[in-house]
């Protein structure tokens, strides 16, 4: 068992997440403490500044860097652990361009100085050798899934409601220990933010109070439908802004909200045929599952239980930055963070570059 932190800073771009965990990289896990830092406005714009690889990336890269050091000190402070008692830090970084097919990711993060800032090793760079490799290089989080979800019933559907959406499809116990099938189902709440944001409501609908008070206009969520990822086998993924939102511009922004978060809803119905089995029970982690509206188009359309993780004893906000430690400890151990089913990629593939704390 080691002692390591997992940081994730998401698509959605509201902050950090930091968590604080014991594991073997293997079966076991236990968390141990969870922070949220958010971030400032001043610097999500600029991070939003530098999506798609433009602009100042190297400043940005400096000041990301250094807000992540700054949320491992508050993890540690509150969790009243030394840095010299943790072994290792995931670092993901912040995607700021994906387009696997070029065989091309990148995620911000400056291992090195991460690792000189906190004195603790540190393994970023998660996504890349899977690309390299021919994968999707996301989702990443489903081989922790597998390892979280052993005693459930299956197969089970465990999405993540960030920025986008993403499902890891966990197989019955008898299935060589549960076979996995992953994607990106569609988006998640970005399309929502960036519309609640542009008609002053805040970052985000909260609760879906927004969306409940609208009507979804069906020729607006058919235009929106009408693209061809969602008819796309798994494995596949998704950059934040894949999706043109032009369809709801004319609406109001009470059916925007809802037509926009009935797309999310349906998208991730329509992955249903693609997976091996219909799930007969969706955990559901990320920030999506605050939205009630949501929450109800997805138990509406998907027929069977839907729930939030924390049904199952998960922490949804933590399980991300969580599965990015447990990553490291793999990436330290060689095993694979990656496997044909949930990338794409050729044959299991470890990951992820180490960076130790300079002598
Ligand atoms: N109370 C709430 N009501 C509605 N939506 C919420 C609430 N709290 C959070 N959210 C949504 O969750 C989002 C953040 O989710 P999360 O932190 O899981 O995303 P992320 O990790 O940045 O993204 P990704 O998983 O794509 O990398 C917010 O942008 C917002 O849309
Ligand atoms: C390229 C990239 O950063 N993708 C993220 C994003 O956010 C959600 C979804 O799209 C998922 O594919 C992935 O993150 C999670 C943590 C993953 O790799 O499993």
């Amino acid at each position: 068992m080691r002692t390591v932190v997992g940081l994730m800073s998401g698509t959605s771009m509201d902050g950090i997440d930091a968590a604080l965990l014991r594991t073997d990289g293997i079966a076991r896990v236990e968390p141990l403490a969870f922070v949220t830092i958010p971030y400032e406005d001043g610097f999500r714009a600029a991070l939003r500044g530098v999506l798609g690889g433009k602009g100042p990336v190297e400043a940005v890269e400096r000041a990301l860097t250094d807000a992540h050091a700054d949320a491992v000190r508050r993890l540690l402070d509150e969790a009243g652990v030394a840095a010299d008692a943790v072994d290792l830090i995931g670092f993901h970084g912040h995607t700021i361009h994906h387009a696997p097919e070029q065989r091309r990711t990148w995620q911000i993060g400056d291992g090195p100085r991460l690792a000189a800032a906190t004195g603790i090793a540190v393994v970023n760079d998660f996504r890349s050798a899977d690309v390299a490799a021919g994968g999707q290089g996301a989702p990443l989080v489903p081989l922790f899934h597998r390892a979280l979800a052993d005693s459930l019933p299956r197969p089970i559907g465990i999405l993540n409601i960030g920025g986008v959406a993403n499902v890891s499809w966990i197989g019955a116990a008898g299935d060589g220990g549960g076979a996995v099938v992953a994607c990106d189902t569609g988006p998640g709440n970005a399309l929502v933010d960036d519309w609640v944001l542009r008609h002053g409501g805040g970052r985000f609908d909260a609760g879906g109070a927004l969306a409940a008070s609208g009507t979804v206009d069906g020729a607006a969520l058919a235009a929106l439908l009408d693209h061809p990822y969602f008819d796309r086998p798994t494995p596949k993924s998704l950059d934040r802004d894949a999706f043109d939102p032009s369809p709801v511009a004319a609406l109001s922004p009470a059916n925007g909200a809802a037509t926009l978060t009935a797309f999310t809803a349906e998208t991730v119905a329509r992955i249903v045929p693609h997976l091996p089995a219909p799930p007969v029970r969706w955990l559901v982690c990320g920030g999506g599952r605050h939205n009630a509206t949501l929450m109800g188009m997805l138990a509406e359309r998907l027929g069977v239980p839907v729930a939030a993780v924390e049904t199952a004893g998960w922490d949804g906000d933590a399980l991300e930055a969580q599965a990015f430690g447990y990553l490291a400890v793999r990436s330290r151990l060689g095993l694979p963070l990656s496997e044909p089913a949930t990338t794409g990629v050729t044959a299991p593939i470890t990951g992820g570059r180490f960076h130790p704390v300079a002598a």
